[in-house]
């Protein structure tokens, strides 16, 4: 069942985690949310894929459904082969652990312990060692080898964004699921965390599937998907911010006519010095 989708120089892509006929519905009767409406969309292997969309348009929604966070209405999740609504809880909680990496806006780091501890917490909670080289190589990449003894309290934002980095890939990980990563950061401790994302993929061979609002984060990707009112609308391979600013402006103007209310539109930094 695994759908390769993307056919790229060539090659056909494998999908890391996708998502079919996706629908969720929140709440019921007249309240009731369409946050995804039937959604088809796959995160190849090896890539870098950004979820972008107006605010409310579903991305936290996809990512949360796609990574086994929440369940879907109707439709299927998988990773890789694996069909997330047929695992039990613990089936799930234990994909989650060994086959997914998380990193949040808020970081999500364990303040009692130390940086090392942090990164090595996933392994340590699934009684394994992991592989010594790996992690040795990762602390490497986030350049946090003079920090292993601190707790994350004596770190800056951007300093702990990227313990949670590397604590998302020390499992080695299918995918990466990175939400707002940037979001509680300035913008070079974001331009590092976004570096550190496209360095795991290019360098590195890992999967990264992020949500931003912010297009030039997007543009780090190596292609965008955008949803708008809970719809894939478009992809975009090789975006720049310029780019993913135009096509999500045209979004919000069809949203905003269709509901007859003013668009929300994302709050974009400047996009100068647009692909990394
Ligand atoms: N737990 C919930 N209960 C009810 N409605 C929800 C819930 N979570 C999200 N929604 C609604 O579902 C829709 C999609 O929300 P979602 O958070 O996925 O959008 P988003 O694109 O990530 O938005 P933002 O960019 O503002 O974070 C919105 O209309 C939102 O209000």
């Amino acid at each position: 069942m695994s759908a390769s989708n993307g056919q790229v120089a060539g090659a056909v892509r494998t999908d890391a985690a996708r998502v079919s006929g996706a629908v969720k519905v929140y709440g019921s009767g007249d309240t009731a949310v369409r946050a995804l409406d039937g959604v088809d969309v796959g995160f190849p292997a090896g890539r870098f894929t950004a979820i972008m969309g107006p605010s409310g348009s579903g991305k936290s929604t996809l990512m949360h459904c796609a990574a086994g966070l929440d369940t879907l209405t109707s439709g299927a999740a998988f990773i890789g082969d694996t069909e997330l609504g047929a695992l039990d809880d613990r089936r799930l909680t234990l994909l989650r652990r060994d086959r997914i990496g998380f990193v949040f806006q808020a970081f999500n780091l364990v303040p009692t312990l130390t940086v090392a501890e942090n990164i090595t917490l996933p392994m340590d909670l699934a009684g394994t060692r992991g592989d010594r080289e790996w992690t040795e190589a990762l602390i490497d990449v986030v350049g946090l080898r003079d920090r292993l003894h601190h707790r994350p309290a004596e770190l800056s934002g951007g300093q702990q964004q990227r313990v949670a980095v590397a604590r998302a890939f020390a499992g080695q990980p299918d995918v990466v699921f990175a939400d707002e990563p940037t979001g509680n950061l300035d913008s070079r401790a974001g331009e590092e965390v976004l570096g550190l994302l496209g360095r795991a993929v290019r360098g590195m061979g890992r999967t990264v599937v992020m949500v931003t609002h912010d297009p030039v984060a997007a543009a780090h990707a190596d292609e965008v998907v955008f949803l708008a009112d809970g719809r894939l609308m478009d992809r975009m391979e090789s975006p720049t911010a310029d780019r993913v600013l135009d096509r999500l402006k045209a979004f919000d103007t069809k949203s905003a006519a269709r509901s007859g209310t003013s668009a929300t539109m994302p709050a974009a930094r400047s996009t100068e010095g647009t692909r990394p």
